[in-house]
């Protein structure tokens, strides 16, 4: 099942507007809210953090919030994140020294957990039981940091080879994404899309919403997918 999923941190400036957004993309068919937290260590950019997150929980009811951590200490906001209503946590294994107890400790706190890589790791640092563990993989196709960046084309092997070694996970790609890149990235099996730009910056964000979705749906139906 395809997931378009929109990126509002590119409004964070505003937040009666960034709230308003995200439920206009809502009602028009983005199904989660991905939340970029930077905290200027493991990037050079700050964005929000936790009380943010619970104002636009409270703004947007019942919202699945994709919450992308990074941050340099992932296992530091786990509890802050989870009483913000956070639902899927996604660290970047680059933080951590030990993914697999990350990933234990997100669920323990009612979360899904995400494991996210930059574009210069390689997926092969996502072993087998770290995305046994996971219930999401994060493939970069920028450089973390902020959103408006050209798409990184050289990522996308990266998501062809998480799919064929995991043919029912849940795979995301982030950074750059919208109608002139979503296809190489379906057709790599990607199921989740996180677009920032791309609809924030159209006129018509709901037609690129479904553009998304529908050239993802073509690419699963292509392949057969499980996923
Ligand atoms: O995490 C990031 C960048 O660090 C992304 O979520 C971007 O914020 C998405 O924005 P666009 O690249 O689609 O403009």
């Amino acid at each position: 099942m395809p997931r378009a999923i929109i990126s509002p941190s590119v409004l964070a400036s505003d937040f009666g507007q960034l709230t308003a957004e995200c439920k206009r993309m809502i009602k028009g068919g983005a199904e989660w809210l991905h939340m970029d937290v930077m905290d200027g260590h493991f990037v050079p950019n700050i964005t929000m953090g936790a009380p943010i997150l619970s104002c636009v929980h409270k703004g947007v009811p019942g919202i699945f919030m994709d919450c992308h951590m990074m941050v340099a200490k992932p296992e530091q906001w786990v509890d802050d994140i989870a009483d913000a209503g956070g639902s899927l946590y996604c660290f970047h294994i680059e933080a951590t020294s030990d993914p697999v107890s990350l990933i234990n400790t997100i669920h323990k706190r009612n979360m899904k957990a995400g494991v996210a890589i930059s574009p210069d790791t390689p997926s092969t640092a996502i072993t087998d039981e770290i995305a046994n563990a996971a219930d999401m993989l994060l493939v970069m196709t920028v450089y973390p940091g902020r959103g408006g960046q050209k798409f990184i084309e050289r990522c996308v092997p990266k998501v062809a080879e998480l799919r064929a070694r995991f043919p029912e996970k849940d795979i995301e790609v982030d950074g750059g994404v919208g109608p002139n890149t979503i296809g190489i990235c379906a057709d790599a099996g990607c199921n989740v899309i996180v677009a920032g730009t791309a609809i924030f910056g159209s006129e018509n964000p709901m037609e690129v919403i479904q553009r998304l979705k529908d050239t993802v749906n073509a690419a699963q139906a292509q392949s057969g997918a499980k996923y």
